[in-house]
């Protein structure tokens, strides 16, 4: 995915975005941080066309995301909010299911694929066991692994994550990780996600894209990103750095 020249205003008084220029390499994870309000969530919203900007072009595959038709472009790409209401009496199956609409017509629907993509997601997420369960009765992790599930069943190439990880305990916050590390590993799906957790971000990810007051700072891979100064100078945080052999390269906040 090609990002090129985007500007964003909400308001119309101040770009939230101002002048993104960046790539998502295929196949591989890539998370973008920095500070709260720096644009994060709003650049996910242009790469999946929930927002569209004021200027500049986003193209998959050598061609603009406008001139994608909605269930096309839903095939390539699935996003999973940070938020999201859970709605009531709907079991897991049933919120899963609904990941396949873009593959579905009024005259042509393929339930055996219906059926298997719906397996398939309900494993990869770990849910099989809770297929009927109505959605209020999971815990947040489960609930988080069910909309991963419905974009899952989805079978984009693309899948977009914004703070998956929040409301998460430590526990389930792995886990997520890991299943985004397997669904790229193992299923060749292209990652792209919103994280905070900067520790979480060197070890998960191929690529950083490291934002700030709606510009993006610096990317590549995590240890060229992710410096002492950098931090300072974009959380106005100290930190000092370590590598260790288990844990590779990892970073300490100090203080502010
Ligand atoms: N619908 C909106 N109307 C007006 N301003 C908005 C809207 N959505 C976002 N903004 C503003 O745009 C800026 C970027 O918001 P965005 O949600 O992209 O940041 P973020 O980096 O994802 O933040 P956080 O880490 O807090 O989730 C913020 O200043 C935010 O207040």
């Amino acid at each position: 995915m090609e990002i090129q020249d985007i500007i964003v205003s909400h308001d119309n008084t101040r770009n939230h975005l101002d002048g993104v220029t960046t790539a998502i390499q295929k196949g591989k994870i890539t998370t973008i941080i920095g500070p709260n309000g720096c644009g994060k969530s709003t650049l996910l919203s242009v790469m999946s066309r929930n927002n569209m900007p004021k200027s500049g072009h986003v193209s998959l595959e050598s061609k603009d995301l406008v001139h994608y038709k909605s269930k096309e472009f839903a095939k390539k790409l699935a996003i999973v909010y940070q938020q999201n209401e859970i709605p009531k009496d709907l079991t897991v199956e049933k919120l899963v299911s609904f990941g396949r609409l873009p593959h579905n017509t009024m005259l042509k629907r393929n339930q055996e694929e219906d059926a298997k993509a719906i397996d398939w997601a309900l494993a990869c997420t770990n849910l099989l066991g809770k297929r009927g369960t109505d959605l209020e009765a999971l815990s947040g992790g489960e609930r988080q692994r069910v909309w991963i599930a419905m974009a899952l069943a989805q079978q984009s190439e693309i899948l977009c994550l914004d703070e998956p990880t929040t409301y998460l305990d430590i526990y389930y916050q792995i886990e997520l990780l890991e299943l985004v590390k397997t669904l790229n590993e193992e299923h060749g799906l292209t990652i792209v996600m919103v994280l905070h957790d900067i520790n979480q971000a060197i070890r998960y990810s191929d690529h950083i894209i490291l934002m700030n007051a709606g510009q993006i700072v610096t990317e590549g891979v995590p240890r060229d990103v992710i410096t002492k100064a950098v931090i300072k100078e974009v959380y106005g945080v100290e930190t000092i750095f370590n590598e260790d052999e288990q844990l590779g390269l990892y970073m300490v906040p100090l203080g502010i």
